[in-house]
């Protein structure tokens, strides 16, 4: 389905650990106005893909422009969002606050959510990943330059003003 207006394209992936919390939040996520598609890259049990595998799968589809976003659960959260930041040119987070999620996007414009199936109960994930959806980042926000800072650093472009300072 074409994305209409402010719309996201998502992609919702986990390894065994977060499968529970993935199928309903997937489930939640297709009913959701503010979201136009939802791929659902697995993995069930019986294929026990582990979570770099996953965020991996996930990070690329972002970096290749077919999705917007990606929201992914294991056990913590943690490996998911450590997994998926290797994927050149994705932000990634764990967060499980209301604050967090929101600041993910709007100061470091995050195209990853990382929930933690052990760590928060599903009724707090289901609230926090409706939030994450009304949230956007905007190009022309003072955020913006720390996130060109990240890009330069990943794309070993190094700008001065980023560079650290050197040891007298
Ligand atoms: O961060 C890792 C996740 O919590 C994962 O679900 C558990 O990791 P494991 O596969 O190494 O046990």
């Amino acid at each position: 389905m074409r994305p209409q207006g402010n719309q996201l394209r998502l992609v919702v992936g986990s390894d065994a650990a977060g499968r529970e919390y993935r199928n309903a939040l997937a489930s939640d996520l297709r009913a959701n106005p503010l979201v136009a598609t939802v791929v659902d890259i697995g993995s069930d049990d019986r294929a026990r893909r582990p979570y770099p595998e996953v965020a991996f799968a996930a990070g690329q589809l972002i970096a290749g422009g077919q999705v917007d976003r990606a929201l992914l659960v294991c056990h913590t959260g943690l490996g998911m969002a450590i997994a998926a930041n290797k994927v050149q040119g994705i932000r990634a987070v764990t967060a499980h606050d209301s604050l967090s999620v929101r600041v993910s996007v709007l100061s470091n414009n995050a195209q990853v959510l990382a929930f933690g199936q052990g760590i928060i109960g599903l009724a707090l994930a289901r609230r926090l990943a409706a939030e994450w959806l009304t949230y956007r980042f905007e190009a022309t926000s003072s955020a913006a330059v720390k996130i060109e800072a990240i890009h330069a650093f990943e794309d070993q472009r190094f700008p001065a003003a980023t560079t650290p300072d050197q040891p007298r």
